[in-house]
């Protein structure tokens, strides 16, 4: 990676405000998921070995600039301290004359995690005010937060104008997988994307007909592209004003000899609902009153053997309304088609690792990003500002 690691510096003895991805879904107070925080364990316990003073820094849900007191990331220090099998000190401040005390108290191999750094309205603004207040707290800064990469936030970015800046081994990991993915793929390389919106996927789509060698859709956003193709999509979801894009993609992909591929089947329903009346159509049948919620087992089984052949699969977004148990069939199909690929498979983050956690297929895949909106703005090839702004090597 051209950006300089947690490894390239001296952190013993030094404050290391460290930015993780601590954004984890909760149950009232309870983790319902702790893949994120085990993702950042390796620069935390690095840290701690190096004897460096562990200052973590993370946001939870959009809390948008106020104190919500079911948004505090006590559960988080908690669980961390679990997994750390070490005592976590948390602050109830992210800045200010109290953290720095606390801060000052610390030993070093100790670890405190800051109040969600969301709870100001500088951090999403990137005030620089904000930045510097952070930026006190410590001596270095590491950023190892991926799936907030993305965003342009005071403690994201604008901390790392004030501090030596080097990337975390999960930040340098995921670059390197996605980035090699991207940059030098291994062939055939198929990429399976899906999800609700065309709209969201657009840039992604885009850039990915310049790299592989088959593209597959599925998911709401296949019915514009259905559409473009002359078929009525009933009730499907559509975005009337995107038809004349689905149709130059359409086209792109043609010129760009990448084998673009659509469902030729689906499971339609009479109305938005677990317990629907559901048929499986063929493509060109979608009756006016049902709408498509999933892809048909035709197209599963044609998507499946593509899959295997790959020696390269990229998947973001699931093939339908995976949370309704009638319309899950194309996504955990698609799932245990990755499981069963010999080649590299690479999960995109968001609902597809969702779909492939709650599936129990996490441990066959072989990266699964602990990023959503990150890995796909970064599959757009988007520059992400969070690694950006980290010193070069
Ligand atoms: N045929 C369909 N009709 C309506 N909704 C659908 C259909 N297929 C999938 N969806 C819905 O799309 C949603 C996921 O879309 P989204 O674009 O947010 O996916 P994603 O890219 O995985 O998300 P993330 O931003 O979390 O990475 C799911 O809630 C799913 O129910
Ligand atoms: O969950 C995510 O994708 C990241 O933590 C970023 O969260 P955000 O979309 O609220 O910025």
């Amino acid at each position: 990676m051209a950006k300089k690691s947690v490894r390239d510096i001296e952190v013993k003895g030094k404050r290391v405000l460290c930015r993780v991805d601590f954004n984890v879904p909760l149950d009232g107070e309870r983790i319902t998921d702790d893949t994120r925080i085990r993702a950042a364990l390796p620069t935390i316990k690095y840290l701690i070995e190096q004897g460096a003073v562990v200052i973590l820094a993370s946001h939870l849900g959009r809390p948008k600039g106020q104190v919500k007191e079911e948004l505090r990331l006590d559960p988080v220090a908690k669980r961390l301290a679990d997994l750390l099998g070490k005592e976590v000190y948390k602050a109830d401040e992210a800045i200010g004359p109290e953290v720095e005390q606390q801060i000052a108290k610390l030993e070093p191999g100790e670890v405190l995690l800051l109040e969600n750094v969301r709870f100001y309205p500088g951090e999403e603004k990137n005030d620089p005010e904000f930045a510097k207040q952070l930026a006190k707290l410590a001596d270095v800064y590491v950023n190892d937060a991926f799936g907030a990469a993305h965003r342009a936030h005071a403690s994201t970015e604008g901390v790392a104008h004030h501090l030596p800046a080097v990337a975390g081994f999960l930040l340098e990991k995921e670059l390197d997988i996605l980035g090699r993915a991207l940059e030098k793929p291994e062939r055939p390389f198929t990429a399976i994307i899906g999800g609700a919106k065309v709209k969201d996927k657009i840039g992604v789509i885009e850039n990915l007909l310049t790299k592989v060698d088959n593209l597959l859709i599925g998911g709401g956003l296949a019915y514009t592209f259905i559409k473009a193709q002359g078929y009525s999509v009933g009730k499907s979801l559509l975005e009337k004003d995107k038809i004349e894009l689905a149709k130059s993609l359409i086209e792109k992909a043609k010129a760009n000899n990448v084998n673009f591929l659509m469902p030729v089947d689906c499971v339609v329903a009479d109305r938005f609902a677990e317990d629907a009346n559901t048929q499986v159509v063929a493509i060109d049948s979608i009756p006016d009153d049902w709408e498509a919620l999933d892809i048909g087992p035709q197209t599963r089984e044609r998507y499946r053997n593509i899959i295997l052949e790959s020696n390269l699969v990229i998947w973001n977004g699931p093939m339908g309304v995976f949370e309704m148990e009638p319309f899950a069939h194309g996504t955990n199909a698609i799932a245990t088609a990755l499981a069963d690929c010999q080649g590299t498979t690479i999960i995109g983050g968001g609902d597809s690792a969702a779909a492939i956690e709650k599936a129990g297929m996490a441990e066959a895949m072989t990266h699964i990003s602990t990023g959503g909106g990150a890995s796909l703005e970064f599959m757009e090839g988007k520059i992400l500002p969070g690694v950006a702004v980290l010193e070069d090597r």
